[in-house]
């Protein structure tokens, strides 16, 4: 028994033509923070879409909290991905119809919680994040960063093995950017989630345990920040 919230073992994945990963493995601790870099095409944003159950791969493993998602059916892969799995991108990626609070409870929702309970849940995982205030507010009146904190605040509400964040800092300034950061550290921490952050900015890697250089589909070194 090992307390990994993830585990790839030697994944490989091609679009039509391309090939994008060549065989990756990479094990991520409970709690930990990585940071996956490397140039631009060399499979990155791949790797989180394999690592986060959205796409399969055509050859290796990998496992979710100790999950294999191979093993599982269609019904048991979508539930570990919504309950194991919080996910931030470049831009909040909320629904923009939604209330900043409905959109923390969605996941929820989705999992099939009471919506009285969800929505007490969205909106203490808002407070954590500092945008209690703004929660029956749609994301069109808010800033970019106000709608980053709710994403992670989305990102953290069911209590994921891992949160996964693909560029989490490119829509924001230098300065908005450190406090996102710092909140997804922090908040990462909080919700006792592993963290995988994807990017090609090194001042965002250096929030990192270790980063993980990919090159042309492989790892290429491994380096330990911490
Ligand atoms: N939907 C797709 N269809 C076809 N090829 C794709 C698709 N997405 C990515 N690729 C190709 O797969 C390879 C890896 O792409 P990927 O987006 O994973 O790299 P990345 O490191 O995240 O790049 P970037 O830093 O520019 O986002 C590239 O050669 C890319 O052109």
């Amino acid at each position: 028994m090992t307390d990994a919230a993830l585990e790839i073992q030697r994944v490989e994945y091609a679009y039509r033509r391309d090939v994008a990963l060549r065989g990756v493995s990479l094990g991520v601790d409970a709690g930990e923070i990585v940071a996956v870099t490397g140039p631009s095409g060399c499979g990155k944003s791949t790797l989180l879409h394999c690592a986060a159950g959205i796409l399969r791969p055509q050859a290796g493993t990998v496992a979710l909290a100790g999950r294999d998602l191979s093993e599982l059916s269609e019904a048991e892969r979508t539930r570990v991905r919504r309950t194991q799995v919080g996910i931030v991108l470049q831009f909040g990626q909320l629904v923009p119809d939604l209330s900043l609070k409905d959109n923390v409870a969605l996941p929820l929702l989705l999992e099939g919680h009471d919506a009285a309970a969800a929505r007490r849940a969205a909106l203490g995982w808002l407070e954590r994040v500092g945008v209690a205030e703004d929660s029956e507010a749609l994301p069109s009146e808010l800033s970019g960063g106000q709608n980053q904190r709710a994403a992670v605040a989305r990102a953290l509400v069911t209590g994921p093995a891992v949160v996964f964040a693909d560029e989490p800092t490119g829509s924001l300034d230098s300065r908005a950017g450190e406090q996102m950061m710092e909140l997804l550290v922090a908040s990462a921490r909080d919700g006792g989630a592993a963290l995988v952050i994807v990017t090609h900015d090194n001042l965002v890697a250096a929030y990192a345990d270790r980063e993980v250089r990919l090159r042309d589909g492989v790892v290429q070194h491994e380096v330990r920040l911490s």
